[in-house]
């Protein structure tokens, strides 16, 4: 770690590059608001492009025509380029790509795709997102483009890369800081490489993480996440009205609610930062000389109930078959098969013969845990559910929430009360 560093990081997300007006309005922002010191600058995929990604990814794996998906985003990224007057070649003074091999690469990639290895070689595909908007920041600010693969090394966990955070210190000390000393660095988000040089890929909507793990490594003074609310606020303004800013608020209380669902900041990114007391701010890249919030090490009083929301839920119940208590040795079971599909329990409860929890929906990993368990348990299932969860909670705020919904489950603790409800419903036992 560098001493004391006045290095500053800034992370920009799909939105705010999402095409060339957004990226020139990343350009004044670095102007304006960068400071004279070391820059590292971590830029996700343009605008929905992962998405797009993954059904170019779907498709080919599937032995479908992915033609036509792949030329639009070939021509997307190359007008983009266009539109911001890059020139789109590769000059001795870097090692960059250039878009045009970049965009081959992506090809070449899809049209080999083996079958088998679904989630490995999903890294080697999704990961071009990042790739392909990094270059064209890089180039739009003049900046240097680093390709961070090499640096941030992580376990074959794919689509979960787990960081192996003594190495990754070291590359990076070796590697960026004297790269630092030369001007701004535009690197990616969400992605890493293994030992023998194979891209990995850190969970979705995880440039913030790479954020985190850069400021880590480097001693930075602060880390910036550019976004387009005001800082982070009391819920989702998409989908909740009256919201209020936190000009400033704890590291803890900001984990829960990235724990929790509050998408605005990925829940890995915290962690890291708290060790080291670097503050994350939250500023808006629509408004950037706004105050947005500070996360950093502080105390407060009670904060206002924050509201969380998480869609894309499935709520499945374990019963024995025999009509047995759960027992630890029951438990032990699930666990033991959740862990193994890769399933993440929001929620759980048990009672007496039956065993709940609430998890993501994955069709693929919920049939991979039917097939484990079904032998041993009754399973009920139901998909297409929301969780809520409101942190700090009073009277009003649950009243607020729960009026006019059907509750599947409820929990509360002393600060903190959730419940999962219908959002469309989908019924089944296994
Ligand atoms: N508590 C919250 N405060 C602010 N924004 C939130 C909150 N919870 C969810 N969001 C959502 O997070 C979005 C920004 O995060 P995200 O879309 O991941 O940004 P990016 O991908 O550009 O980094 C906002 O547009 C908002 O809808
Ligand atoms: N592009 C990746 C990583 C990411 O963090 O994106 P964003 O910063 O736009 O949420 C994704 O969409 O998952």
């Amino acid at each position: 770690m560098q001493e004391s560093s006045q290095l500053k990081v800034y992370k920009f997300g799909g939105a705010s590059v999402k095409d060339a007006g957004a990226i020139r309005n990343l350009s004044r922002i670095v102007q304006e608001h960068g400071s004279a010191g070391p820059l590292l600058i971590v830029v996700s995929a343009m605008g929905k492009t992962t998405n797009a990604l993954e059904k170019l990814y779907q498709l080919a794996h599937t032995g479908q025509d992915f033609s036509e998906k792949l030329a639009a985003l070939r021509t997307f990224h190359l007008a983009v380029a266009a539109e911001l007057d890059i020139a789109d070649e590769q000059t001795a003074a870097t090692s960059a790509p250039t878009l045009a091999v970049l965009l081959e690469q992506l090809g070449d990639r899809l049209a080999t795709l083996t079958p088998g290895d679904y989630d490995k070689q999903y890294d080697q595909v999704v990961s071009f997102g990042e790739l392909l908007a990094t270059l064209i920041v890089a180039r739009a600010l003049q900046a240097q483009w680093l390709d961070c693969r090499p640096l941030i090394r992580t376990d074959h966990t794919w689509r979960e890369g787990r960081v192996d955070w003594p190495t990754t210190e070291r590359a990076l000390t070796a590697d960026v800081v004297p790269l630092l000393a030369q001007g701004p660095i535009v690197t990616q988000g969400f992605v890493g490489g293994t030992t023998s040089g194979q891209t990995t890929t850190l969970g979705r909507e995880g440039s913030d993480y790479t954020a985190a793990i850069l400021a880590y490594c480097l001693g930075a003074e602060s880390v910036t996440i550019w976004k387009d609310v005001a800082g982070l606020l009391n819920a989702d303004p998409k989908f909740f009205s009256d919201t209020v800013r936190y000009p400033e608020i704890s590291y803890q209380e900001t984990i829960e609610m990235a724990y929790y669902g509050a998408s605005v900041i990925h829940p890995k990114t915290i962690k890291p930062l708290a060790v080291r007391r670097i503050p994350l701010l939250v500023k808006s890249f629509l408004d950037p000389s706004a105050e947005g919030t500070r996360i950093h090490d502080c105390r407060h009083g009670l904060l206002v109930p924050a509201f969380i929301r998480k869609d894309g839920q499935c709520l499945v119940s374990f019963e024995s078959k025999d009509l047995t208590f759960i027992s630890e040795e029951n438990l032990e079971v699930i666990f033991g098969a959740l862990a193994q599909v890769r399933l993440k329990i929001n929620l759980m409860q048990n009672s007496a013969i039956s065993f709940s929890v609430c998890t993501d929906f994955s069709a693929y990993r919920l049939e991979k845990l039917l097939a484990v368990l079904r032998e041993q348990f009754t399973i009920h299932y139901n998909t297409g559910l929301e969780l809520y969860t409101i942190k700090n909670y009073d009277a009003p705020s649950i009243q607020r929430l729960t009026e006019g919904r059907e509750l599947l489950l409820e929990q509360r603790s002393r600060q903190t009360f959730q419940f999962v409800c219908r959002g469309s419903t989908n019924e089944a036992t296994a």
